[in-house]
């Protein structure tokens, strides 16, 4: 069987590596990025489709940012107010201190102190709120990229047939966490600048003319422009960045994973070259944003410090052009003072709106990984609702007790031919078991029975399936899930109200031969995680997946050599108990031991052709084993 490493990109060095970049997509800060980033902001506000965004239900508060945006934006503009009043205390205290007015001095102390303390609240839970919004938005990302991922033959689908998207994994867990972050980063600056930049430019017009508000959006202008030329290199390096975090961290998990096995090869000297490799391939990117965020670094520092001689421009013009000739020093100084705090500030939110591209490529880079996943997500469901559209299955209650391949022509999805024609009722009691060479297409079978792979021609009636119990596939690989041992037995327990008691437990232990695993568990509720893995061998998985079976009683149980690691004492015990149970087995397997269970066999020649044994032969429950 093929498995889903298939859709991960080959580790490749730092040269092989650039000789590859040429041939990738690029990335940056354009009309793609805007495409994206307004559908992310459109799942934020309007995550399940509410009517308005402004809904105050309790519902709409829940699925969108709408209100804890506000409440966030209000207190930013409160915040600057404050600002505003605090950065107004020096030109004060400079007119009372050349006015020596000692009872001025005194009666200001407590305004001042109050502003200083509100300025500080405000800005904490500005901090406080940033923490809030971040957290929601990645609540709500995260849910509707899982609801459109997880989701039946969603994920099966983008992982087989989607190689362009690697990792949707860590996109889900890492790339949405990282997007939020950053949104919450620069979206007090972003959206409060524009308003500030505004007032303060009002401001600085009413003292200086057009002159001090022209000269800065000049400024702002020339600084936007510049540093958007040093962008537009990171973003791309920020996505395949990602990437490699992505390859880099699966590396790890695959290690874990087959830890046995590469033990038993003593592969650990490989396994090392192979990840230092992904980590220098990762590094090289990593150094690379490191390398691009240079310059544009130095050109947001030299736009900053520039703006603070500007100011003193800006405020020089009046001064020398006579405005203040009436002034006498103590007031002059109390005007340059608030002046310059004015011109001042509004440079900063400028810079700041400059400054704020650097985190903008990262925002990018990340949109951009999020953004593809949901694309490919789009296409997956238009090729989900094609497949049902042009190639039905049929799941109609009258076909309660027979599966029926109807003429089928299969192909893989590389357009290799599995069968061709074939045609194949399967009664209740009819234990087919699908035979033939390695890579002859028996597995392909049971997919098109699965409705995973279309056919190309003909028509699979499969009896209709209620809550995953009629049907149950054993597939080679035991899936056992991250949970206790009750729910190991109700998987896939689609209705949460399911109930086993311990009793039943006991006894479907007793069935598969895994009475001893009552000894090894602390209780039938205690969560082994991934630990499942050292407590039952790959034999005793795939009887923990016969229990299921057991419990569950289907009419149908479509195996795929899920016996292959049994002794064959068991395997025929289990064979046996699961037919007395009522069930009709179709089977996949290489041994005799599993086929002589069996009334009908499918044999597949790997060409396309079939032969099907045993067509009038009495019902293999009937016979004794
Ligand atoms: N996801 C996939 N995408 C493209 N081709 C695939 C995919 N899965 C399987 N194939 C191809 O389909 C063919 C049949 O594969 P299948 O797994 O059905 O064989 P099999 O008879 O079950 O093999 P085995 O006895 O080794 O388990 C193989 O040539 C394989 O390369």
């Amino acid at each position: 069987m093929r498995n889903s490493f298939s859709s991960h990109e080959p580790i490749l060095n730092s040269d092989e590596e650039l000789q590859h970049e040429s041939k990738k997509p690029d990335y940056s800060f354009d009309r793609v990025f805007l495409n994206r980033f307004f559908r992310l902001l459109k799942v934020l506000f309007n995550s399940k489709g509410l009517n308005k965004v402004w809904s105050t239900s309790k519902e709409a508060r829940k699925n969108s940012i709408f209100w804890l945006y506000m409440t966030f934006i209000s207190l930013s503009i409160i915040y600057q107010v404050v600002v505003y009043f605090v950065g107004m205390i020096p030109s004060s205290f400079y007119a009372i201190l050349t006015s020596k007015d000692v009872i001025g001095f005194r009666n200001y102390m407590l305004p001042c102190l109050f502003l200083v303390f509100s300025a500080a609240t405000c800005k904490s839970l500005l901090n406080f709120m940033g923490g809030l919004f971040a957290l929601k938005a990645r609540r709500l990302l995260t849910v509707h990229l899982q609801d459109r991922y997880i989701k039946p033959k969603s994920m099966y689908t983008l992982v087989m047939n989607h190689d362009q998207i690697d990792n949707p994994d860590q996109r889900i867990t890492q790339d949405i966490d990282k997007f939020t972050e950053t949104l919450r980063q620069i979206v007090t600056n972003l959206i409060i600048a524009p308003i500030m930049v505004v007032y303060y430019g009002y401001k600085c017009w009413a003292v200086t003319g057009f002159a001090g508000p022209l000269l800065i959006f000049a400024y702002f202008f020339l600084g936007s422009f510049v540093s958007k030329k040093f962008i537009q290199p990171i973003v791309n390096a920020v996505f395949f960045k990602e990437l490699q975090e992505g390859n880099f961290r699966y590396l790890h998990v695959r290690l874990r994973q087959y830890a046995e096995s590469i033990a038993f090869c003593d592969g650990e000297e490989e396994e090392k070259i192979r990840a230092t490799k992904s980590l220098e391939t990762l590094l090289t990117y990593q150094r690379t944003i490191v390398n691009k965020e240079l310059p544009l670094k130095m050109v947001n520092e030299s736009f900053s410090y520039l703006g603070s001689i500007l100011s003193y421009m800006i405020i020089a013009i009046p001064i020398f052009a006579g405005a203040f000739e009436d002034k006498d020093a103590s007031e002059l100084s109390a005007i340059i003072s608030a002046n310059s705090f004015v011109a001042m500030y509004l440079i900063y939110l400028f810079s700041t709106i400059i400054e704020e591209s650097s985190k903008l490529s990262n925002l990018a880079g990340y949109t951009a990984r999020i953004g593809e996943l949901l694309e490919a997500l789009d296409q997956v469901d238009d090729e989900i609702e094609n497949i049902e559209i042009d190639h039905p299955h049929n799941r109609d209650d009258n076909q309660t007790d027979m599966i029926e391949l109807e003429d089928i022509t299969l192909y893989s999805p590389r357009s290799k031919l599995i069968v061709k024609d074939l045609n194949m009722k399967i009664n209740q009691g009819d234990h087919v078991a699908i035979v033939g060479p390695n890579g002859s297409g028996k597995t392909s079978i049971l997919r098109a029975l699965a409705c995973l792979w279309p056919c190309s021609k003909g028509r699979v009636h499969v009896p209709k399936i209620k809550l995953g119990k009629d049907i149950v596939f054993f597939p080679q690989l035991p899936y056992i899930i991250d949970g206790s041992l009750r729910e190991q037995i109700l998987y896939p327990n689609t209705t949460p109200t399911t109930k086993i008691s311990d009793e039943e437990i006991v006894q479907l232990l007793e069935m598969v031969r895994l009475s001893h695993l009552s000894g090894l568990i602390e209780s039938y509720d205690t969560n082994y995680s991934q630990k499942w893995n050292t407590l039952l061998s790959p034999g005793e998985q795939q009887r923990l997946v016969f229990a299921r079976a057991f419990y569950w009683k289907p009419r149908f149980a479509i195996l795929d050599e899920a016996t292959s690691a049994m002794d064959k004492d068991t395997e025929s015990h289990l064979y046996k108990t699961l037919i007395d149970l009522g069930t009709t087995v179709i089977s996949v397997s290489h041994h005799p031991n599993v086929i002589e269970f069996h009334q009908k066999i499918l044999r597949l020649d790997g060409q396309g052709g079939y032969s099907i044994e045993g067509e009038d032969m009495m019902p293999t429950s009937l016979l004794a084993v």
